[in-house]
């Protein structure tokens, strides 16, 4: 159960650091079948996600759905991968890439990213954080809004990992940051750039969907995203016809946030809005859901029913608006762990050494 016996090289390397996990959903190694059935397996039999009786739903999955949904998920990996990987790993490393430029200079602190699903895992990034002696963790879970699916999903990976540390961290969980000055000013500005080279039609905001039934039993996602949605608008000045919300990428038959984002377009298509600015305010980076659902799917669905124009404006991503908006936040958790330091890290490790050749408990 507990690793780290007799390890007497644990977490002297650079005593006191901050240690920042950025944590997102994950994605397949690849876009065929097999990685898709790999990462689907461990995504779906997560009881956060799917809240159903296990044995019934165990015969279900892999029963029926490991069956069909992998090669038609790959099938959709495949119009969106890159020469780099799946899309949200490249964005997602890249963000993390920059946090850690911001963060390391100022604070001395170490930046790994770790998904719930796939890897980079969350044990790994929570390994590679107590590696570099890592003693107070800022977890922070890409979801501006708060959901029982994902947010929690990170957290029970995260603390089920501390389970088997001797020394456990200190602790800083991000929860949200659906109604940020810095996130929502971030995405207004993205919309504004975006319409002074696009015409400025009906904004769509679309959230990944979830059950209704969790919303249902207190799950706060519907309205941290409906308080997004109506911040941005309001940073934008929109009348109430300029803009709506909608919910993407349903899975299963039972009844799911509504309304539903195709049925939304193909009603615009019909009888107007005819020409739309779709965004995705729930994703941080672009992955599956935004480029082969919304960028590609919804808009010949959109275009083929008589929409007449359908643009879609990128997830925040490694922009320079995202990475100081994060930073900012993360700074904002960190406040109060990081006084002032007397000594530098290398100082403070020279103490620490004398310490403990002097015989000194610790
Ligand atoms: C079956 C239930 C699902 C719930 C509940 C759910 C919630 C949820 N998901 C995201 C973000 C992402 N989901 C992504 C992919 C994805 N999601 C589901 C199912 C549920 N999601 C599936 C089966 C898949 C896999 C792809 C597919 O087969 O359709 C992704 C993209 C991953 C990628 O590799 O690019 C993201 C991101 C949120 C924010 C959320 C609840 C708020
Ligand atoms: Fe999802
Ligand atoms: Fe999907």
């Amino acid at each position: 159960m507990v690793d780290y016996l007799g390890d007497s090289s644990y977490q002297h390397g650079s005593a006191n650091r901050i240690g920042v996990l950025v944590a997102n959903l994950g994605t397949p190694d690849g876009p065929d079948p097999a990685s898709v059935r790999r990462f689907l397996a461990d995504f779906l039999w997560d009881p956060r996600v799917v809240e159903a009786p296990r044995p019934i739903w165990w015969l279900a999955l892999h029963g029926v759905i490991l069956r069909i949904r992998p090669s038609k998920s790959a099938h959709a990996y495949r119009q969106i991968w890159t020469p780099e990987g799946s899309p949200l790993l490249v964005h997602s490393s890249a963000l993390v890439k920059r946090l850690g430029e911001a963060l390391q200079p100022r604070w001395n602190a170490a930046v790994a990213l770790g998904m719930s699903y796939g890897s980079p895992s969350i044990p790994q990034a929570l390994e590679e954080l107590r590696r570099q002696g890592a003693q107070r963790i800022v977890v922070l879970p890409l979801y501006p809004q708060y959901s029982g699916t994902t947010t929690a999903s990170v957290f029970d990976r995260v603390t089920r990992q501390l389970q088997r540390w001797r020394w456990v961290p200190e602790l800083r969980f991000i929860g949200s940051y659906h109604d940020d000055a810095g996130y929502v000013g971030a995405l207004a500005t993205s919309i504004e750039q975006h319409w002074r080279t696009h015409e400025k039609n009906h904004l769509l905001f679309s959230f990944h969907g979830i059950p209704k039934r969790y919303v249902t039993a207190g799950d706060p996602y519907y309205c941290q995203s409906m308080k997004t949605a109506r911040l941005v608008a309001e940073r934008l000045s929109l009348g109430e016809q300029e803009w709506s919300v909608s919910f993407q990428s349903q899975v299963g038959r039972e009844e799911w946030l509504r309304p539903y984002t195709d049925e939304r377009l193909l009603e615009y298509a019909r009888s107007g809005p005819k020409r739309v600015t779709l965004m995705c305010p729930g994703f941080a980076t672009d992955c599956l859901e935004t480029l082969e659902e919304i960028a590609l799917r919804n808009r010949q669905l959109f275009l083929e029913a008589g929409g007449e124009a359908y643009d879609y404006i990128p997830a925040l991503n490694s922009s320079d608006a995202h990475v100081a908006t994060l930073t900012n936040l993360i700074e904002r958790h960190i406040q109060g762990w990081a006084e002032p330091s007397h000594q530098t890290p290398a100082e403070a490790d020279a103490t620490l050494r004398r310490a403990l050749r002097s015989g000194a408990q610790h």
